[in-house]
């Protein structure tokens, strides 16, 4: 039978530039697939260059460009996809507009200091904002203001890219954006939630314990087998890259 119930949701990154929201929608749109969820990014650079080409930086301008975003994120999750945007969307209302217009909306708020943006400056226009050479640039000479009450705050000068998007993939999984997901392929392992909890659980007891063994438990506890699970040590390793990658292990 045909799944009729609509699976798609909108990922709305906001953050000062170099903050880290194009790593981040980018490593996202690598993990959801392997839970089986088309996805689709509008990233602020690239939509600049095509669907609000001729946009400038003023409020207007800016608020144009978000609402365009919004629009096109809307009919792709309404279609099952999961749209990942990722401009800095400085101004409340017109994010908080998007969410009023979209439903199934998760705000991640990339938080990053302000010194930290600057020092990355990864596209070097802090500096020359700094010199005065561009008008309005968002953190220097234009504000940005915080999301309130945003799903998800990742803190990126604190934590790893791998941890963010731990983070970000636990949120929307509690949230229930996940569940129904099916993996689309067996080469990366999507696992379940209740499965790592086992896991971690049992982990949590003892410290000394190798996760490979626990692994290989817990699937043979579940599929009910008295001989342990058979799994090569690199499948084992696998595993075990993926739970520390999500942050479910040290
Ligand atoms: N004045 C000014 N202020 C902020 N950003 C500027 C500006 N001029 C150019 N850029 C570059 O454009 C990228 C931001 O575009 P966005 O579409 O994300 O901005 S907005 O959401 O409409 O405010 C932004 O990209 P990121 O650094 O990736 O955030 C900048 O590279
Ligand atoms: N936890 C993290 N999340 C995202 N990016 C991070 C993190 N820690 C360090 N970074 C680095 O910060 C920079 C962010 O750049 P980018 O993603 O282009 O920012 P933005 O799209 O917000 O302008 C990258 O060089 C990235 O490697």
């Amino acid at each position: 039978m045909a799944d009729t119930v609509n699976r798609g949701f909108v990922v709305w990154f906001t953050g000062l530039p170099s903050s880290g929201k194009s790593t981040l929608a980018g490593l996202l749109a690598q993990e959801l697939p392997l839970r089986g969820l088309p996805v689709e990014i509008l990233d602020g650079d690239e939509v600049r260059q095509r669907l609000t080409k001729g946009l400038g930086f003023s409020k207007e301008d800016r608020d144009e460009n978000i609402r365009r975003i919004a629009f096109v994120a809307k009919l792709l999750s309404r279609n099952n996809v999961c749209a990942i945007t990722a401009a800095i969307s400085p101004y409340r209302s017109v994010r908080d507009e998007a969410r009023r217009d979209m439903g199934r909306f998760v705000e991640v708020y990339v938080k990053c200091p302000l010194e930290t943006c600057i020092a990355r400056d990864v596209k070097g226009l802090y500096r020359r904002a700094l010199a005065g050479e561009i008008q309005n640039f968002t953190g220097i000479s234009d504000p940005y203001e915080e999301p309130l009450n945003p799903e998800v705050v990742v803190e990126t000068d604190q934590e790893s890219t791998e941890a963010s998007l731990g983070r970000i993939v636990r949120r929307l999984d509690e949230l229930g954006y996940l569940t129904l997901g099916q993996p689309q392929e067996t080469t990366h392992v999507p696992i379940p939630t209740y499965l790592v909890q086992k896991i971690k659980t049992r982990l949590d007891g003892d410290s000394r314990k190798n996760p490979s063994t626990y692994v290989v438990e817990v699937l043979s506890g579940l599929l009910g087998e008295e001989q342990p699970v058979t799994m090569t040590g690199e499948r084992k390793a696998l595993i075990e890259a993926r739970l520390k990658a999500l942050g479910y292990l040290e």
